[in-house]
């Protein structure tokens, strides 16, 4: 368990229909850490995020950030806590240019006199950040996997988070596009981000991860340093089926 925890889950259950999702799931992690979430596919890792970042209601729990209470928060009040998130398939407004995507969310959050101008010079800020200020007229459905990857970051990053909640941002890249990818995520955390990433690419999690979280079936089975959760082998067998215990990778 972390320190001084920023952020906080307690017995977290989420429950669809007849499927516990999450069963009693705790967990604590540091601010300005970078924890990668992973798992059997159908593990909760999805749901996780979605209990933090206010898609999903958990049926028990709690969760908290820097010490406040934040469980059950609406979606729509989770950006001004401090939290954003990107999803598995990317959401971003297809028709619209990748500039707007990113300037309207953080213009609509911060009305008032000059915040165009103002909102404007931060949408272009986080644009160069992730690499796309030089797609910034063409529209979101002409961008690349990569690209759109990128701009669901960038969209996050205008809210300001304090937390932000990626789940796959790897998915669908080529490896040169996963080694870019993250080094941005180790820049977002350069700028004082705390990070929880949902991955499947294992090496992702040896590389930047300070901590790793592995769930299956709803479960927290084990946490703690990337190297050491991963070389668990209960957790080996689990995820990979013992084939990286066969060729002794960990
Ligand atoms: N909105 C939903 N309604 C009903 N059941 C859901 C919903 N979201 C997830 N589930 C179920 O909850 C369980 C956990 O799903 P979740 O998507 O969180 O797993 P995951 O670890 O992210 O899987 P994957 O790696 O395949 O994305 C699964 O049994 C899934 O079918």
């Amino acid at each position: 368990m972390a320190v001084n925890p920023f952020l906080e889950v307690v017995n977290l259950r989420c429950r669809f229909g007849g499927v516990d999702a999450l069963r009693d799931v705790s967990f604590s992690l540091s601010k300005e850490s970078i924890t990668t979430v992973i798992g059997p596919n159908g593990a909760g890792k999805s749901t996780l995020l979605g209990c933090i970042s206010g898609e999903f209601k958990p049926k028990k729990g709690k969760v908290f950030l820097e010490n406040k209470e934040i469980t059950g928060a609406k979606a729509w009040k989770v950006p001004a806590l401090g939290i954003a998130r990107t999803f598995q398939i990317p959401r971003v407004v297809s028709h619209l240019n990748t500039f707007d995507n990113v300037f309207l969310p953080i213009y609509a959050k911060s009305r008032g006199v000059g915040s165009k101008k103002m909102a404007a010079e931060k949408a272009a800020h986080m644009l160069e950040l992730c690499g796309l200020i030089d797609q910034s007229d063409l529209e979101a459905k002409e961008l690349s996997t990569a690209q759109t990857r990128r701009l669901e970051l960038a969209r996050a990053m205008g809210l300001n988070p304090r937390l932000l909640l990626l789940d796959e941002p790897l998915g669908g890249l080529s490896p040169t596009q996963v080694d870019e990818t993250l080094e941005l995520i180790l820049k977002l955390r350069s700028l004082g981000i705390t990070v929880v990433a949902v991955e499947h690419v294992v090496r992702a999690a040896l590389e930047i991860a300070d901590s790793a979280i592995f769930l299956s079936n709803g479960q927290l089975i084990g946490e703690g340093e990337p190297r050491e959760v991963l070389a668990r082998e209960d957790i080996v067998e689990m995820y990979l089926g013992g084939r990286f215990l066969r060729r002794g990778q960990f």
